[in-house]
């Protein structure tokens, strides 16, 4: 199979960077998760993503006098399904509360969060070697709690009118926060679980799962052999993380060589340096009260089997399937599936389009991945599964392996409907029959196996530079005839015959 740019296999730039094994490594991370629900958390405004500032707001997104906070069933659904899904204990009863501080993007002057009753506890995601790249064969990431909570509004400055904006359309969204026990020992281990994370949370379909976009937004926390913890907020993407991390770490290793006493205390990210924001003696005092106009959450005992009934399957165990009988996928395309739902049921459409027709599904798999996809990578056109239906991209496998077109037309044609918008939706076999790329098919007509003897004994004559080449065993050498005669007659014929004439006429 050939490979394309969609895959990574492993990420070597990761092993340039070592912990110094006298220097213990230690992190706990924070994960605030946008909730995709279709309105705000505690209002009936729409949750908006790319709105124009201030449209989707509600009297009680901004805080105003009288306007009280009512929860969306929704939300609090999708923090569930996430919480059965990392095995927490949910809690029957749980509460929010009022954690107050004051910043323009924040109107009521606190933000409602779950701080003294969290809606689940004490769960745990396993990483393993054989599915996630960890150095251990496996590592369990035990998780504190997951709390439900409001976002904030944004502030930007406006450098033309030096000024400060404030936009509410993000104010009240729904927010999860997920907090880790301090389990982390390297960094290959916070990268597989934040990766893992992302995977999940979209298949659960709770949230986007993007980190550039802000609907994950991750602190970090790392400390080094035993000393306070110190805290890095609002990290925006992968490699931010990492790179923080080896910043962060690196910068304590260095105290603790030169005796200088490491306090605890939060730090943000520049791009290139950890910078302190504030130490522990100046954090705020949040004066958390539980919040008077919401009432408890009194969950069904029975809630948890419920909901775990419901779970759609789980990435692991999609990645298990896809790599055994009869799907048999290479672990690295299995992983590439399970990132994106939309490409993995095409795929599961197409693998059962094609072994219903009698056909061995795993034709199927070299098409979709190296063929179809990769035909998008070659142009550089983002891919978009629409432009050719599960069922037609499996009548294009079918007609291929019944040989009633070759595979170079099969490929021109996948490239061409990619280019061409009117191509979309109409069936293969008019596109074949409109591009004239069916094959002449039937060999046992004596004028064809003529006009392929033809071929093949001119490009013989005319390349004697090669076939002297392959007469003296190069026999690899006997594609590049093949090619040519391929490109003669414009890939009706396929590779097989030409490669049976060459054999014949040569004879090898
Ligand atoms: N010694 C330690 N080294 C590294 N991380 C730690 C250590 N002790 C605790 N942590 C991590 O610090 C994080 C604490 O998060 P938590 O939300 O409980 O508190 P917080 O950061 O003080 O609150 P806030 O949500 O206001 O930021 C957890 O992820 C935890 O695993
Ligand atoms: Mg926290
Ligand atoms: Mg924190």
């Amino acid at each position: 199979m050939r490979s394309i740019r969609l895959f990574h296999t492993s990420s070597t730039w990761l092993s340039k960077f070592k912990l110094d094994p006298n220097y213990k490594f230690k992190c706990g991370i924070e994960i605030h998760t946008q909730l995709k629900t279709k309105y705000k958390l505690f209002s009936l405004s729409p949750t908006s993503f790319y709105s124009t500032p201030n449209s989707k707001v509600s009297y009680f997104d901004c805080g105003l006098p009288g306007t009280q906070p009512k929860l969306n069933p929704e939300a609090l659904y999708l923090a569930l399904k996430l919480a059965v899904a990392l095995d927490c204990e949910i809690q029957q009863n749980s509460s929010f509360d009022r954690k107050h501080y004051f910043y323009p993007d924040q109107p009521l002057g606190y933000q409602i969060t779950q701080h003294y009753h969290p809606i689940a506890k004490n769960g745990f995601l396993e990483l393993n070697s054989k599915f996630d790249e960890i150095k251990n064969s496996s590592k369990k990431i035990n998780i504190e709690q997951i709390q439900i909570e409001q976002d904030t509004g944004k502030t930007t400055y406006d450098k033309f009118d030096k000024s400060v904006k404030v936009d509410y359309n993000r104010s009240n969204m729904p927010l999860i926060e997920l907090v880790t026990k301090p389990d982390f020992e390297d960094l290959q281990q916070v990268r597989a679980f934040v990766k893992k994370y992302q995977t999940m949370v979209r298949h659960l379909d709770i949230c986007t799962g993007d980190l550039e976009t802000g609907a994950i937004r991750i602190d970090v926390n790392v400390s080094v052999n035993g000393n306070p913890r110190v805290e890095i907020k609002n990290l925006g993407s992968n490699s931010d993380i990492q790179d923080a991390l080896k910043y962060e770490y690196t910068r304590q290793v260095d105290s603790i060589k030169n005796n200088e006493k490491i306090i605890q205390e939060t730090r943000g990210w520049t791009g290139t340096k950890t910078v302190s924001l504030r130490l522990k003696e100046d954090a705020v005092d949040y004066r958390y009260v539980p919040d008077s106009e919401l009432p408890f959450i009194n969950l069904s005992p029975t809630i948890a089997s419920d909901i775990k009934e419901s779970l759609p399957e789980l990435p692991e165990q999609i990645l298990q399937k896809l790599t055994s009988k009869p799907y048999d996928l290479e672990l690295k395309y299995a992983r590439f599936l399970t990132e994106n739902r939309d490409t993995l049921n095409y795929y599961f459409q197409l693998f059962k389009s094609v072994a219903d027709r009698h056909h061995s599904g795993k034709l199927a798999n070299n098409w979709f991945i190296h063929e179809f996809l990769g035909a998008f990578t070659k142009i550089n056109v983002k891919v978009d599964l629409d432009i050719l239906p599960a069922n037609f991209l499996a009548d294009l496998v079918l007609q291929v392996a019944e040989k009633n077109i070759s595979t170079t037309s099969a490929r021109l044609l996948l490239l061409q409907i990619i280019q061409t918008p009117e191509d979309k939706g109409k069936p293969i076999q008019d596109l074949i029959v409109q591009y004239d790329l069916g094959s002449p098919v039937d060999m046992s007509t004596e004028d064809l196996n003529d006009a392929v003897s033809d071929i093949c004994s001119e490009i013989i004559s005319n390349n004697a530079d090669v076939v002297e080449r392959i007469k003296k065993g190069q026999k690899n050498s006997i594609k590049f005839l093949i090619g040519l005669a391929m490109k003669e007659t414009q890939g009706k014929v396929n590779a097989k015959t030409f490669s049976e004439k060459f054999n014949e006429l040569l004879d090898l």
